[in-house]
């Protein structure tokens, strides 16, 4: 089984303090750690054995443990029948080949890794030997005052990139680092004194987990049935998950011959079958969440609860499908007891008013018993429901979530939507559910937003034209309105075509001595101060023409987008202006004490020209270029391609190359591309030849501009 190492906590009995190991380890469970390394350097073997039964206890299979270093300690304690995962060794510590023998194949082996070097020896080692690398520090830190240089996240980048095996970043990890170690090929972050010595490790350990789930795209898992008409069991939930944001993955628990009126037969694969496609994904692959959908019959239901067992994953959404839309049988009437002995490994069930009367042996004839059985169901099993009113007579289909903790009821209003085509509606439902969930939304706000979804993809099934029956929901609806494909795919030629067109002077801009002097940290203080004067200048009235943008855009989204825009470049890129310039105060007068220079002036024309002809599609590609060739320019320089001095904390200008390197900046730049390329593709011919050409006009400018700074006019 592959490791799930998103958060991974580290115990020190000091940092813990008066609260104990234990009951820091409890809560930080609570709150979604995923693994925990019992770490006491001072302990005795015994007191590691003891304190290891007591915390497999507390775990109690909600996540993975291993112990630091005193693989002894891990063999008594598991003799004694404590759930002890592995192991985590240094390099100076026992052998990771002697405790793989032990400890056994499925064990759990981490080591720590902060060289090439190290590396190295990993490579040298029998496959299947480490399970995963601790690589540190991140930054300096106290509680490993022997620690090594910090690497940082580029030096943690760099050896995650050359590992065989999944990373973990460790040593002065904050919560501020998670989007960047993320990106960086984290497979998680391992926390010490950020949850040990928390006032509330739980609450801290759940921001984590919300930071870290935001960061990426979740993986989500639909164990289901197949609806070869496409609309419902798996074929639905992989769209579903897709459309909601989730990167979708399927294991078959059977197949069905059925389309939009009924299902014909269905084939259920044998167990074993079952059981391999589950283990080829938990031995690769860590799952976010799962979905579970059709489970045909008892053996079934048997094997998805052995594999959840072991593997636990963190979100587990049970759509307890018994009927399909069309009255057909999904599972054998003799497996709905066991389909109860699946109720306590999920967090969330999504019953409608049929199944929950099965699954509580009450009447539900309408919402109000619907809601009472609901509150039974939950807290007999201690899961929260979902209860949909999809089968309701009337004009009203409310759902309910009913928490499992304290029975706190959520209502969700809605008018029934006028459509016959509702197949798989509560497969779509549930798999959107969990990856909205695994996206880091609170269940309250997970259904919102999962019924939010579904009702636009509802609103659109008819117009699918899919079968003669009940037909599907359009479950990509959204994407599609929204501009989607055809868009997408011309705007991205457009934008290919148009960075091609200014390639020569993208090209000349890197040849230019100031800009290579700048990168390799030689220019002169005085060529940089009057680049920066210059640039002074060019802000203030390229933030006037930005707002200008604003005033002219179509759409309150793209008026916000300029206005913002126009904000930063006043606020933002001239703050770091004034601290070359004004250093010692002198605000504005300072600032902008510069004489303009011709490429200044000549460069702030074109720009004041576009606006002045009030072309909203021709302003806002005019603009372009001081986004796009400085996040280009930023970001080489940055990642040291123009000059490895560059990426040094002690180069000369470092504060100027952090500004244009800023992910923030990159991702405005991004949408300026995504409004600009929008608009030429909506316009005609002629307009876009006209964008283009203030496009290219601005491009050439940015040349001059940087070119006026090798050898500036004399300014008074
Ligand atoms: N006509 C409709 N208009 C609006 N919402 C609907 C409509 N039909 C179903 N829903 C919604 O769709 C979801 C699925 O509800 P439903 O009670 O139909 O589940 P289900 O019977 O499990 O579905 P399935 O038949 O796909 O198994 C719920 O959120 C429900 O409110
Ligand atoms: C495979 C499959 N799963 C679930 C449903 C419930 O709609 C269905 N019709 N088919
Ligand atoms: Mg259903």
């Amino acid at each position: 089984m592959i490791a799930d190492l998103s958060l991974y906590l580290v115990t020190d009995p000091d940092l813990c303090g008066a609260r104990g190991v234990v009951e820091t380890v409890r809560q930080a469970v609570d709150g979604g750690v995923r693994i925990v390394q019992l770490r006491d350097k001072a302990a005795t073997d015994a007191d590691t054995t003891a304190l290891l039964i007591e915390l497999s206890r507390v775990i109690d299979g909600r996540a993975l443990l291993v112990v630091n270093d005193r693989l002894d300690a891990a063999l008594a304690a598991r003799e004694q029948g404590a759930r002890v995962d592995g192991v985590h060794l240094g390099q100076g510590d026992a052998s990771v080949l002697r405790a793989r023998e032990v400890l056994g194949p499925d064990a759990i082996i981490g080591l720590t890794a902060n060289t090439p070097e190290h590396l190295q020896g990993v490579l040298a080692l029998p496959e299947g030997t480490v399970d995963y690398l601790g690589v540190g520090v991140i930054r300096p830190t106290a509680t490993k005052p022997d620690h090594p240089p910090a690497l940082g996240i580029d030096g943690f980048e760099a050896l995650a990139a050359a590992s065989p095996v999944p990373c973990a970043a460790i040593g002065g990890v904050r919560i501020d680092d998670t989007e960047a170690l993320r990106a960086a090929g984290a497979a998680g972050l391992a926390v010490v004194s950020a949850l040990c010595a928390a006032d509330d490790p739980a609450a801290t350990a759940q921001e984590f987990v919300h930071r870290w789930r935001g960061a990426g795209a979740p993986r989500v898992l639909s164990i289901a049935g197949s609806d070869p008409s496409g609309g419902a069991g798996i074929q639905a939930d992989l769209k579903s998950i897709a459309a909601n944001g989730g990167y979708g993955m399927a294991v078959l628990t059977a197949l069905t011959a059925q389309n939009t009126c009924g299902v014909r037969a269905v084939h259920v694969p044998p167990p074993e079958f079952l059981r391999a496609q589950l283990d080829a994904i938990s031995d690769d692959i860590v799952v976010d969440a799962v979905k579970i959908g059709m489970l045909a019959d008892a053996d079934v239901i048997r094997t998805v609860a052995d594999w959840l067992d072991e593997v636990r994953p963190p979100i587990v959404v049970l759509d307890p499908v018994m009927v399909a839309t069309s009255g057909d049988r999904l599972l054998d009437p003799d497996a709905e007891s066991a389909l109860l002995g699946l109720l306590g490994h999920a967090d969330i069930v999504t019953p409608n008013l049929a199944e929950l009367a099965v699954l509580t042996g009450q009447d539900v004839d309408d919402w109000e018993a619907a809601l009472a059985a609901a509150d039974v169901l939950s807290e007999r099993f201690g899961v929260a429901v979902l209860v949909k009113g999809g089968h309701l007579d009337g004009d009203e289909v409310p759902d309910a979530l009913v928490d499992s903790a304290g029975g706190l009821r959520h209502g969700y209003p809605g008018a029934r939507i006028a459509t016959a085509h509702t197949h798989g509606t509560g497969c779509s439902l549930s798999s959107a559910l969990a990856t909205q969930l695994a996206r880091g939304l609170t269940p309250v706000e997970a259904v919102a937003a999962a019924r939010a979804w579904l009702r636009e993809s509802l609103r659109a099934g008819g117009a699918l034209q899919v079968g003669q029956g009940r037909g599907p929901v359009s479950h990509l609806a959204g994407l599609w309105r929204r501009g989607g494909l055809d868009t997408a795919a011309a705007a991205e030629e457009i934008r290919e075509d148009w960075w091609e067109r200014i390639a020569s002077v993208r090209a000349d801009i890197d040849e230019l001595p100031f800009i290579t002097a700048l990168a390799d940290g030689t220019l002169a203080r005085d060529l940089f101060l009057f680049y920066l004067g210059q640039d002074a200048l060019y802000l203030r009235d390229y933030a006037r023409v930005l707002a200008e943008a604003a005033r002219l855009a179509p759409t309150s989204h793209e008026q916000a987008f300029w206005a913002h825009s126009a904000h930063g470049a006043i606020v933002g890129e001239l703050e770091l202006h004034a601290s070359w310039l004004a250093p010692a105060g002198g605000g504005d007068a300072r600032t902008f004490a510069a004489t303009p220079a011709p490429a200044t002036v000549a460069y702030l024309d074109h720009l004041r020209s576009v606006a002045f002809g009030g072309d909203y599609d021709e302003l806002i590609a005019a603009l372009l270029p001081c986004f796009w060739l400085y996040t280009d320019l930023g970001g080489r320089l940055h990642a040291g391609e123009l000059d490895a001095f560059a990426r040094d904390p002690r180069h000369p200008y470092a504060s100027w190359l952090e500004t244009y390197a800023d992910p923030a900046f990159a991702a405005a730049t991004e949408e300026a591309i995504d409004h600009v390329m929008a608009a030429a593709h909506r316009t005609d011919a002629a307009g876009r030849q006209r964008m283009l050409r203030a496009f290219t006009v601005s491009s050439e400018h940015e040349r001059a501009f940087f070119a006026a700074a090798e050898s500036p006019a004399p300014t008074t």
